[in-house]
């Protein structure tokens, strides 16, 4: 096992650096220098900040280490900042137990998959909580399924008409690091999520997740209450990623969770 590290950068292979131990318990990624140095030997990656994880090979062929890189986002203040802000940090172990690149690559799907996944779900969740959430860090937390199947509205037109650039820039990376399947329905005119939700088959997604301002959140909920199943509709899990000018309502929800 060896140290974190970035992803290698393609052609390049990380330089190994035995000596390193890594545990995981439900709330923390630990991984500590085996060294009798002084300085800094120990790094904690805290589960509640991570969205997702990843087994994978090296860029180099004959390395027969295997990958995980995990995705975390802590809250860091910003260079002359007052505040926090979540800041992405993207982190890659290297597991070589055996020179076998195929066992190695096993044991690196076995952290990804099973450990590090389950553990971030339960750092996420009251113990009792079934097992599930949605991945966004900086959004209250619902419980739905996983993996979960989210629609995203997009309103193209609010705010400064950034909302489609900021969805690429800043979610769907996320999205991906969180293996989070979404369909992206950009709305076209007034009243257009509203009747997408009002006609919707509700049963293929387990969130509707909107980028806007208030105004499209305010349309999807009209929308959910219009259909027949009303009652049932209404329950489905509702995000909203700040994509309009005002985002009142994402403002103060986002400020409440803190
Ligand atoms: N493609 C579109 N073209 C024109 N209007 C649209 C389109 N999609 C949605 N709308 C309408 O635009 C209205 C305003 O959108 P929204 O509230 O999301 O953004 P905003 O006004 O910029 O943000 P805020 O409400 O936070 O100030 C919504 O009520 C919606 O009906």
């Amino acid at each position: 096992t060896a140290p974190p590290s970035r992803t290698p950068a393609s052609g390049t292979r990380p330089t190994p650096r035995p000596g390193w131990r890594k545990a995981l318990t439900e709330s923390a990624l630990t991984v500590q220098r085996i060294s009798s140095s002084p300085g800094r030997t120990k790094v904690v990656f805290n589960l509640t900040d991570c969205v997702g994880c990843r087994a994978h090979r090296g860029p180099d062929g004959a390395d027969v280490g295997a990958y995980f890189t995990a995705y975390f986002y802590p809250l860091k203040r910003r260079w002359m900042s007052a505040g926090l802000t979540r800041q992405r940090v993207e982190q890659c172990f290297r597991v070589a137990p055996v020179q076998d690149p195929l066992a190695n690559l096993q044991e690196a799907e076995r952290w990804a998959r099973r450990r590090l996944s389950l553990c971030i779900l339960r750092s996420r969740l009251p113990s009792r909580a079934p097992l599930s959430v949605i991945f966004l860090p900086g959004v209250v937390y619902s419980e739905v399924r996983r993996p979960c199947r989210v629609m995203i509205l997009v309103n193209p037109h609010s705010g400064r008409g950034q909302a489609l650039q900021l969805f690429s820039g800043h979610v769907q990376g996320m999205l991906t690091e969180a293996s989070v399947p979404y369909t992206l329905v950009l709305t076209e005119h007034q009243n257009h999520a509203r009747e997408v939700v009002r006609k919707a088959d509700l049963s293929k997604w387990d969130a509707l997740v909107i980028m806007s301002g208030d105004g499209l959140l305010f349309e999807v909920i009209n929308g959910l209450m219009e259909r027949e199943d009303w009652q049932e509709a209404i329950q489905t899990p509702l995000g909203i990623l700040p994509g309009g000018s005002g985002n009142a309502l994402a403002a103060s929800i986002h400020h409440y969770s803190q």
